[in-house]
Formats: C-alpha cells, sequence, structure tokens
C-alpha cells in the first residue's frame, strides 16, 4: 500500500493541485501502525520487562521526642511532672499479595512515618504511620545490611492496638537494675516475641554467612496471601518527664544531680528530634536495612522450551491465560501463570521464556528467568516437532530436549531433576508424525504427549498427565542419557 491509496482531505490538496503530505505522512511508523498507535499499545518487543530482582532500602520512621512540662496549681508550686512520651516510629513492612505480580511499583528508598512528639497532660505522641509495600507472593529476600526481617502474625489483634505504648517505658524500673532505654529488649506483645523466634531461628540458619560485608540469602520469603514481615522497625519515642523521673529514680541515674542534669538536657532540647540522642527524652532512630528482593514464582509446572516451540500457546489452551504468543522467538519477555482448573482442584503453570542453548553465558533471555521453576514441581518440556523440517533451518527435538536439561543443569545442578514429561507440540505440520516416532525411539523414561496446542488437540491427555504428576503419582525424569542424538 502506498500512502497516496490513503483517502486524502482536500485541505491538502493545493491550489495548484500539487499533492502535499499530509502530517501523518511524514511519520512512516505511525502511517504504517496507525490501529497500533489509536490503542496505545506497545510493539512486543518493547513490552516492558519483568522487574523480578530489586534492591530495597529501608528505614523504619524516627520516635518522637518526650515532653518536658510541669503542670502547677494554687495547691501546688513547685507542680509535677506531666510531660508524655514521645510516640513509636512507624515500621516498613512488605505484605504478599496477589494484587501485584512483580516489583516494578516499589521505589528503592523507603522510610517509616516519623511519630509524634509527647504533649503536656501526660499526653502520648502519635504512632509513626507505618509503611506497607505489597509484593508479589514467592518473593524471596536477601539481606545486605541491617537487621533480619521479622514476621507479623496474621490478624495478630495486638498489631493495630492504639495504644501501643512506646517500649522504652519501664513500667517498674527498679524491678530491672540492668534495664536500658535504648537496649529494651523485652517483647512487649505477641507479635514482637515471634519476630525475636523468627529471628533466632534464621540467626542459627546463617550463622556461617554472618560476615560484614556478606550477602545472607533467604533470611525470610513470602509466599501466602497477607502474609507481612516487618523489614525496618520505627524508633521508640523519648520519655517524657512524667515517665523519665520514674524511671530514673528506680534506676543507676538514681542519684539526684544526675536526675536533675538528665531532665536539665531534655529541657535544653528543642523537642524536633534532631538533638542529641544520648539523651533518654530523644525518641530514637528507626532500624536500617538494604535488601534484595527476588521473585521465585510459585507454581505446579513449569513450562520450559525453546523459543517458538509454542509454549505461550500451549498456556492458553491449558488455561484461561492469554499471554501473548508470536510467529517470532522471545514474544514471551517474561514469565506468564496460568490456572489449569479439573473438576476438584487447580494447578497452577508458569510459562517460562525461551531458553536457548548457551543461556548460561547470557545468550537470549540468559538464565534470569530459571529461578521461576526452582519451586516447581513438575517440569513440562515443550519441544516443536516442525522444527528442522523441509529443510528449514532447526533444531530437532531431540537435540532440543538435551540443551534444555543441559542448560537447567548450568543454571542449578539438579533442577531437572523433578518429575517430567514431554509436550510434543506442532503434531499438524506435516512430517510431525514421523517426527513423533522418532522421538518416542530416541528418548526414554517419560511419556510424550502429542499435542496441537492452536487447535487444542492432545491437550485433555496432557492435563490428565499433568494432574497425575502434580498428585505425586509418577515421578519420570528426563536424564541427559536417555535422550540419543546421534
Ligand atoms: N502449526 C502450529 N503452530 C503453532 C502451534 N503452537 C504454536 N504455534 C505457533 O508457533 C509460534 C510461536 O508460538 P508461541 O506460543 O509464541 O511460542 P513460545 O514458545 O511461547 O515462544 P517464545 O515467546 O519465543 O518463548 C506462533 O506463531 C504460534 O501460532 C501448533 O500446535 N501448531
Amino acid at each position: 500500500m502506498t500512502w497516496l491509496s490513503r483517502a486524502v482531505p482536500l485541505r491538502y490538496l493545493t491550489s495548484n493541485r500539487r499533492l502535499q503530505k499530509p502530517p501523518w505522512m511524514t511519520y512512516p511508523a505511525a502511517f504504517y501502525s496507525d490501529s497500533t498507535e489509536k490503542k496505545g499499545k506497545v510493539t512486543p518487543l518493547q513490552e516492558t520487562r519483568m522487574r523480578d530482582r530489586f534492591t530495597l532500602y529501608a528505614r523504619g520512621g524516627e520516635g518522637g521526642s518526650g515532653c518536658s512540662s510541669l503542670r502547677r496549681s494554687r495547691t501546688d508550686r513547685f507542680g509535677k511532672p506531666d510531660g508524655g512520651n514521645g510516640g513509636r516510629g512507624g515500621d516498613v513492612i512488605l505484605e504478599c499479595t496477589h494484587a501485584v505480580w512483580d516489583f516494578s511499583g516499589l521505589q528503592p528508598h523507603v522510610k517509616g512515618g516519623k511519630a509524634g512528639h509527647g504533649t503536656s497532660k501526660n499526653r502520648i505522641g502519635n504512632r509513626g504511620e507505618d509503611k506497607v509495600l505489597q509484593v508479589p507472593i514467592g518473593t524471596v529476600i536477601h539481606l545486605q545490611e541491617g537487621e533480619l526481617p521479622s514476621q507479623i502474625q496474621v490478624g495478630s489483634p495486638k498489631s493495630s492496638d492504639p495504644w501501643d505504648l512506646p517500649g522504652t517505658l519501664v513500667d517498674d524500673p527498679a524491678s530491672d537494675e540492668n534495664s536500658d532505654v535504648d537496649q529494651d529488649t523485652t517483647p512487649d506483645s505477641e507479635e514482637e516475641s515471634v519476630a525475636m523466634h523468627v529471628d533466632m531461628e534464621k540467626e542459627t540458619d546463617f550463622e556461617e554467612d554472618d560476615e560484614e560485608g556478606q550477602v545472607r540469602y533467604n533470611v525470610a520469603e513470602l509466599t501466602e496471601e497477607g502474609q507481612s514481615i516487618i523489614i525496618a522497625r520505627g524508633g521508640e519515642g523519648g520519655l517524657g518527664n512524667v515517665s523519665a523521673t520514674r524511671y530514673l529514680r528506680g534506676t543507676k541515674f538514681a542519684k539526684t544531680s544526675t536526675l536533675r542534669t538528665m531532665e536539665g538536657d531534655s529541657d535544653d532540647e528543642d523537642g524536633n528530634g534532631n538533638g542529641q540522642r544520648t539523651s533518654i527524652k530523644c525518641g530514637s532512630l528507626g532500624t536500617e536495612s538494604v535488601l534484595i528482593l527476588e521473585l521465585k514464582s510459585i507454581a505446579d509446572v513449569g513450562l520450559v522450551g525453546m523459543p517458538n516451540a509454542g509454549k505461550s500457546t500451549l498456556l492458553g489452551a491449558l488455561s484461561r491465560a492469554k499471554p501473548r504468543v508470536g510467529h517470532y522467538a522471545f514474544t514471551t519477555l517474561r514469565p506468564n501463570l496460568g490456572n489449569v482448573n479439573y473438576d476438584d482442584f487447580s494447578v497452577t503453570v508458569a510459562d517460562i521464556p525461551g531458553l536457548i542453548k548457551g543461556a548460561h553465558q547470557n545468550r537470549g533471555l540468559g538464565h534470569n528467568f530459571l529461578r521461576h521453576i526452582e519451586r516447581t514441581k513438575v517440569l513440562a518440556y515443550v519441544v516443536d516437532l516442525a522444527s528442522g523440517l523441509d529443510g528449514c533451518e532447526g533444531v530437532t527435538p531431540w537435540q532440543q530436549l538435551r540443551d534444555l536439561v543441559m542448560e537447567l543443569e548450568y543454571h542449578e545442578e539438579g533442577l531437572s531433576d523433578r518429575s517430567s514429561l514431554i509436550v510434543a507440540n506442532k503434531i499438524d505440520e506435516d512430517g510431525a508424525d514421523e517426527r513423533l516416532e522418532e522421538l518416542e525411539r530416541r528418548v526414554r523414561g517419560v511419556r510424550i504427549f502429542p499435542v496441537c496446542a492452536v487447535l487444542e488437540e492432545g491437550v485433555d491427555e496432557l492435563k490428565d498427565g499433568l494432574k497425575m504428576l502434580v498428585n505425586g503419582e509418577g515421578s519420570e525424569r528426563l536424564k541427559l542419557e536417555n535422550i540419543s542424538v546421534d
């Protein structure tokens, strides 16, 4: 089609009848793809890449400062302390949800809300607002710097307790001689005690990695909807002069002179939390951590295959997922998930972007996506039966299988060692039947399902085969020694 064949409005024809190009024709790309332009779609290769690895800097909010205030009355000339404690800074929390599927919505630097300062009449400062970040299901956390994350129990009644007092408040200071404002480690809620338990467990798990500057791998993972962990805790609030007086009288600061000095210090503070933080009046800073978040999709079945083998088409045939399908390699740039429904249960299937020989040397899309099948129970190797037929260039199905197993093993030893089956796709193509026979001769040990994904032929048998493997009825594995390529 030439540009002249399109209807041109009269205003673009000049008086001497010479044709001038209308504006849209000066942009050939827009001209040829105007329907795409109108719908605002991107061309397939511009599809946004999945953000499945992310470095996050988190800091808990600062605790509020305690207030120094005296309440005088006609009967009490000297007054009584009535300054309230500062509030506790907001935490930074990761929450696992189906609503997001990668980390593209996250900001790299996140800080919990700053708490309010205490005020007179013994009023406690507002608690800093928690910053809740939504992460996808299957998020694995590696710790680069800072404290280990701590789990929050779902539905903990205390988690939203508005009367959650700053941990620095010591009810009976005299009973705990060694207590210290900045080192109060007594769990004040069920939530905190769980957190500490988790921490201790993890600590033992990662003892050997616990060297400075080293990343501590897999410190936590989020695998269920609603599961939350605190990755940076808000700072504790400073003590107001009511609590400070009680605290100091009951502990090592018992000397009146010290008490006066400490309280005096507090009076010098401007109350905005920027002053010297050694004073018990000042709120403490929140904890800081640097985390590497990594997504490992949780699927029962992983579809692996060379580019163009028909994985996305197959996922669409097996489930209601609508992945992008194209007749060129690397149409799929991110793992797609779909649910295969049976009468009584459903199976999640992940379509992993095409692997090629040498992916471990970063060819094609590299190995990045293979971590999404680390947690799958079953592998379905999808091969293109028509590849290399009719004298066309292409890799034979048995060679495809060999390359795939090798790439999986290069990525992680033992990755291919899980229940597997082979999907021999494109059985509708000429010469595919003979190819299938040869494939059955060359590959032993696993079941082969001939399928035509576009016409959805053979899909029901494949579904049954997948169901059996997911249920643990069968444990065939594809091994290199069982594939004959010569
Ligand atoms: N003849 C025939 N063509 C098929 C069949 N299944 C898929 N195709 C075609 O093969 C091409 C590639 O299909 P995709 O589903 O995008 O393949 P893929 O494996 O997801 O490709 P990547 O995204 O590169 O990994 C498309 O043109 C499909 O229409 C089939 O059963 N028979």
